[in-house]
C-alpha cells in the first residue's frame, strides 16, 4: 500500500457520514418510491399476513384412527359354491393401524393336505426322467421341495414331484368380474381424533353437531353431507378417479387423506376435517407389470381322523390407507415481532434503492449529487462553532 493510499484510508476512518434530507421535485423518483412502498405493503399485508399468516405460531397434528366396515355380499359363481359374506369374512385384519383391507377377488384351493404331487408344467419343472429333478431342491418360485422323482402330471406331460400342500394352487385364471364385486357398496365408518398439543386443542371428525341418529343414516357426500364420517367404498374410488370394479379384479391401494389444517385464532376458529381420495399404488399404463395387490392366507381344519387339512386363499383386494396431516396456527407475539421487524427493514431499504437510482440513472444525477453530498472542512467546523454556516462543495 502506497503512502498516499494509507493516508486516504486514515482520513476516511476519521470522517463521519450522516444522511441529508433532500426534497426533490421529481415525479419519476417520487412515483418509483411510492410504488416500491406499495409493493412492500402489499407483500407484508397480503402475502405475509393474509396468505402465510406469519404472525402465528404453529403446531403439527397428532392423530389416531379407527375404522369399521359394514356390508354383506352373496356369491354364486362357477369358481366356488354359493356363499354369503359378512364383514368378518372380507375385512382383514379385523382392525389395523391406519388402514384396512377389503377382499374383492380370490382364488380358493380347498382340501389341501401335506403330501407329494407333481408340479404344474413349466420350463424348470417338466422332465424326461428322474435325472432332471433334484432331491431337496427348494426354489422359492416353485411349489414345494423336490423329491427327485419325475412323475406323470397328465397323460402327455411329466413334471418333477414336490413335497407340498397338495393339490397345488392354480392361479392362471382370475375371476373377472371380481367375485366380491358387491364390496363396492360396503361402507366404512372412520373415527379420527386429533390433538394439537402446543395449543391443548382436541377434536374428532365426528363433529359436535353430529348426533347418533344422523350417524345411523348419513353417508359422506361432498355437497350434501360433507361432515358425515361414513364413506361408501365405490364413492371413495370414484373421487380418486378410479373404477371400483376395475380395481377389484387385481386389487390396489386407495388413500383416504384427511387434512386438519386449522386456524385457531378466535376471529377465525376454523378447524374441521377436509377429505380427499387418491390411488396410491402404481397405475402406470406404460409400465403395468405386476399390477394390483394380493397375498395368501389359509384356514386350517382337522378331519375326524386327526389329519390336518387347509383351504388356501389367494386374496386380491383394495387396501385403504388413511393419511392424516395438518398444521394449526395461532397468534403468537414472537413471530409477529420478527415479521414486523423484517417488514420495517425492507421498507427502510427503499429510500436507499431510490437514492441509488437517482444518483446513477437519472439525467440530473450530477445536480442531485451536488445537493445530496456535502463535505465539511475543518474550517467549516470551526466557523460553525463560531456561529457561521457551511456551504456545499
Ligand atoms: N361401516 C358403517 N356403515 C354405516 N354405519 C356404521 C358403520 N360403522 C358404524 N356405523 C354406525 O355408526 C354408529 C356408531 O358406530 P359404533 O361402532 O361407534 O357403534 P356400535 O354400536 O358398536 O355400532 P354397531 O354395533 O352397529 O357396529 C352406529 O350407529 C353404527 O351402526
Amino acid at each position: 500500500m502506497s503512502k498516499s493510499e494509507g493516508s486516504g484510508c486514515m482520513t476516511c476512518m476519521f470522517k463521519y457520514e450522516t444522511s441529508r434530507t433532500l426534497v426533490i421535485p421529481s415525479k419519476g423518483v417520487a412515483c418509483l418510491f411510492r410504488f416500491a412502498q406499495l409493493l412492500v405493503l402489499l407483500y407484508v399485508v397480503g402475502y405475509v399476513c393474509v396468505v402465510r399468516k406469519a404472525y402465528q405460531e404453529t403446531d403439527s397434528v397428532i392423530s389416531s384412527v379407527t375404522t369399521k366396515v359394514k356390508g354383506f355380499a352373496f356369491t354364486n359363481t362357477s369358481y366356488m359354491e354359493p356363499r354369503f359374506w359378512d364383514v368378518a369374512d372380507f375385512v382383514m385384519p379385523p382392525q389395523g393401524h391406519n388402514s384396512f383391507f377389503v377382499l374383492t377377488n380370490l382364488i380358493v384351493t380347498p382340501k389341501q393336505i401335506q403330501t407329494r404331487c407333481p408340479e404344474p408344467p413349466g420350463p424348470t419343472t417338466t422332465c424326461m426322467d428322474d435325472c432332471d429333478c433334484f432331491e431337496g431342491r427348494n426354489d422359492p418360485r416353485g411349489s414345494g421341495i423336490q423329491t427327485g422323482l419325475c412323475v406323470n402330471y397328465s397323460a402327455t406331460v411329466q413334471t418333477c414331484q414336490v413335497l407340498s400342500w397338495c393339490p397345488l394352487e392354480i392361479d392362471t385364471t382370475l375371476p373377472e368380474p371380481a367375485l366380491l364385486a358387491e364390496a363396492a357398496d360396503f361402507t366404512v365408518l372412520i373415527k379420527n381424533s386429533i390433538t394439537y398439543p402446543k395449543f391443548n386443542f382436541h377434536r374428532r371428525n365426528i363433529l359436535p353437531h353430529i348426533n347418533s341418529s344422523y350417524l345411523k343414516t348419513c353417508e359422506f357426500n361432498r355437497s350434501t353431507d360433507p361432515d358425515c364420517p361414513i364413506f361408501r367404498l365405490k364413492h371413495i374410488a370414484l373421487e380418486a378417479g378410479e373404477d371400483f370394479q376395475d380395481m377389484a379384479v387385481k386389487g390396489g391401494i386407495l388413500g383416504i387423506i384427511i387434512d386438519w389444517t386449522c386456524d385457531l385464532d378466535w376471529w377465525a376458529r376454523k378447524c374441521y376435517p377436509k377429505y380427499s381420495f387418491r390411488r396410491l399404488d402404481n397405475k402406470n399404463p406404460v409400465n403395468n407389470v405386476a399390477p394390483g395387490y394380493n397375498f395368501r392366507f389359509a384356514k386350517y381344519y382337522q378331519t375326524p381322523d386327526g389329519e390336518e387339512i387347509r383351504t388356501l386363499i389367494k386374496a386380491y383386494g383394495i387396501r385403504f390407507d388413511i393419511i392424516v396431516f395438518g398444521t394449526a396456527g395461532k397468534f403468537g407475539i414472537l413471530p409477529t415481532i420478527i415479521n414486523l421487524a423484517a417488514a420495517l427493514t425492507i421498507l427502510s431499504l427503499i429510500p436507499h434503492v431510490c437514492d441509488w437510482i437517482m444518483l446513477t440513472c437519472m439525467s440530473k444525477r450530477d445536480l442531485y449529487h451536488k445537493h445530496k453530498v456535502a463535505h465539511m472542512t475543518e474550517g467549516d467546523s470551526q466557523s460553525v462553532s463560531m456561529g457561521t454556516t457551511y456551504g456545499t462543495q
